[in-house]
């Protein structure tokens, strides 16, 4: 049983006990709630006996029945309690937990995985799927197994008490069922589809959000807002179309179930004009059955809950499911050379980004990649840094496969230097200060100096303090990445990824990005992606890519003096300065 709602619902083994405690819970409450009603039976029928037949003069006890309801409004008291503290208390623990957990496994999925799915349904999953699953285990499933347990209960011993009557009270409940779920079919296509246009409106939004600039400056709102009300209609009249068809499916089997009175009172009434049953006999089941289909309607209700949800739990297991970047915490390489390996890897099956990919990035040393545009030169570095695990061969840093390493223990050992820098709407002390935590102002500007950024943060309105807006929105592209040199600088790390800009920079802006370059670039190991002749002429080592396969490497002088890929380059460089 815990085994099956571990891998039915995605918990925890400690979430599987207590959901299970909290469905016993819940049965022995829907069972106390019971014994006052039986308890009231005893009570009528004893007195009723003695109405019905003076000669009977056994008087009822009536301290029995007092004494009897004090113990089972207690016993009703702390069954209670434990069913709250077992049904909500310990399923928001687990809710917790799960969330918690989700994040984690965020943290541990490979980037590939965010190209898939984006940042707008994660967080959508965390937050959303959660608490809705959250809900659903501390109300719905604990009800729908205890309402069917305790219905089973309550129908046995019915049965054994008239089954003529109870045959009259159920035959309701099987074709309720059916109608219902016959609905079920249905009811899974519609939210199927409703959820797939629901995230695909968020995914529009979170597009629109972050495309605002591009949508803005090419006169796109309009095209955009049409598309996305577009979407939103579709959604509702999705939505109105599934939830009329439905509610008129399960409002149908609630009107079968509301069949079961008029079938007691009608032939109850003949059995007793046959004499067939008492009058209490009689009694006591019209009162029952005016409260037994409740229970009933409430566990197909939370029973369409759970159908409906089951798309979130499946999503939850997906995730879960992804293959996560774990490794070894504690990391000293020998030195800080990176080494290729007849590396293969694609970002998706079946189109091979990179193969046999063989190199050496030596420490020290400036190792340019070079090639035409979408050979892998990015792809390269990325996976230096373990950005993705790779299909086959091996990465090595200082010998050890990087494989092996913790994805954020080897990200200490890295600066990072893309073109698409993300700046936070903060200061432009604490943008830098990103690079060390604990780097004090002194160090921040030292780094800010050497990476040429002092002069244009003098000029801003409060210098350092100044808050540089959403993704650095107020800054330049050549500021932007100035800042993020400074960063880099102040983190020190053995290695630098430096992707160089393309976009065509002012002359003073170009030369003192150069400046920067060459005080982050001492004594480091350096892979850059390079566009420029001055860098890759200046380079220690050149490594062509092209189509995913290294075509050459060397000096660059060597490369030069040879016909080939390189040379062509160079040539075609010049011939349009
Ligand atoms: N996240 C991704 N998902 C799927 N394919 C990708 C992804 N990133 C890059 N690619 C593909 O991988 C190939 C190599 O891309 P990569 O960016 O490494 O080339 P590049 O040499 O750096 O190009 P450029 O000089 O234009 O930046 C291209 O075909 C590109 O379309």
């Amino acid at each position: 049983m815990l085994k099956y709602f571990q891998k039915k619902y995605a918990m925890s083994e400690k979430g599987a006990r207590d959901l299970f405690y909290a469905i016993l819970w819940t049965i022995l409450m829907q069972l106390s709630f019971m014994a006052p009603v039986i308890l009231g039976f005893k009570f009528l029928e004893e007195n009723i006996q003695t109405i019905f037949n003076p000669a009977n003069t056994s008087k009822p006890s009536i301290a029995y029945y007092v004494v009897m309801s004090v113990v089972l409004f207690l016993v009703m008291l702390a069954v209670s309690y434990f069913q709250y503290d077992s049904a909500y208390t310990k399923i928001y623990e687990e809710s917790a937990k799960r969330r918690i957990s989700l994040a984690e496994t965020l943290r541990k999925l490979p980037m590939a995985f965010f190209g898939k799915s984006d940042i707008a349904d994660l967080s959508a999953t965390i937050m959303e799927d959660a608490t809705q699953i959250e809900m659903l285990f501390s109300h719905a499933v604990p009800q729908i197994y205890a309402a069917v347990t305790t219905i089973f209960i309550m129908g046995t011993m019915m049965f054994f008490y008239n089954w003529q009557l109870s045959l009259a009270v159920f035959w309701v409940v099987p074709v309720a069922v059916l109608v219902f779920l016959l609905s079920k079919k249905f009811q899974d296509e519609m939210h199927q589809d409703l959820y797939n246009v629901k995230r695909e409106i968020s995914d529009t939004i979170q597009e629109g959000l972050d495309a605002a600039q591009e949508i803005k400056s090419y006169n796109r709102e309009g095209t955009f807002s049409k598309s996305l009300n577009q979407d939103l209609d579709d959604f509702e009249k999705k939505m109105i179309r599934g939830e009329l068809l439905a509610g008129a499916l399960i409002n149908l089997s609630y009107v079968f179930l509301r069949l079961g009175l008029p079938s007691v009172i009608l032939y109850g009434a003949y059995l007793l004009s046959t004499s067939a049953i008492s009058v209490f006999t009689y009694l006591v089941f019209l009162v029952v059955t005016a409260r037994i289909y409740n229970p009933i309607m409430d566990a197909m209700n939370n029973f369409a809950l759970l159908l409906y949800l089951n798309i979130r739990i499946e999503r939850m297991k997906e995730m879960d499911k992804m293959p996560r970047q774990d490794g070894k915490t504690k990391f000293s390489p020998k030195n800080y050379d990176i080494e290729f390996k007849n590396v293969d890897f694609s970002y998706q099956d079946g189109v091979q980004t990179l193969n046999r990919v063989s190199f050496i990035a030596k420490q020290n040393d400036v190792t340019a990649l070079v090639g035409p545009s979408g050979g892998g030169k990015s792809t390269i570095a990325k996976l230096s840094a373990r950005f993705w695990d790779i299909d086959r061969g091996v990465i090595t840093l200082g010998g050890v496969d990087i494989s092996k390493i913790d994805p954020e223990t080897l990200l200490n050992y890295y600066s990072i230097v893309f073109q698409d820098v993300t700046l936070f709407n903060s200061s432009v002390m604490e943008n830098i200060r990103l690079g060390k935590k604990d780097a004090t102002d002194e160090e921040v500007m030292r780094a800010a100096q050497l990476a040429q950024c002092d002069d244009f943060i003098k000029k801003m309105p409060n210098g350092y303090d100044t808050l540089i807006g959403e993704n650095g929105e107020k800054l330049s592209g050549g500021e932007r990445q100035r800042i993020s040199i400074a960063r880099a600088i102040l983190k020190d790390a053995p290695i630098i990824l430096l992707d160089e800009a393309t976009a065509s920079l002012d002359a003073e802006n170009e030369s003192k990005i150069q400046s920067a370059f060459s005080v982050l670039v001492k004594n480091k190991t350096v892979l850059i992606i390079a566009h420029r002749m001055r860098t890759v002429l200046g380079a220690d080592k050149i490594v062509v890519v092209k189509d995913g396969v290294i075509a050459e490497t060397g000096k660059p002088m060597e490369l030069k003096a040879r016909p080939g890929l390189f040379s062509s380059m160079l040539k075609a460089q010049y011939q349009n300065q």
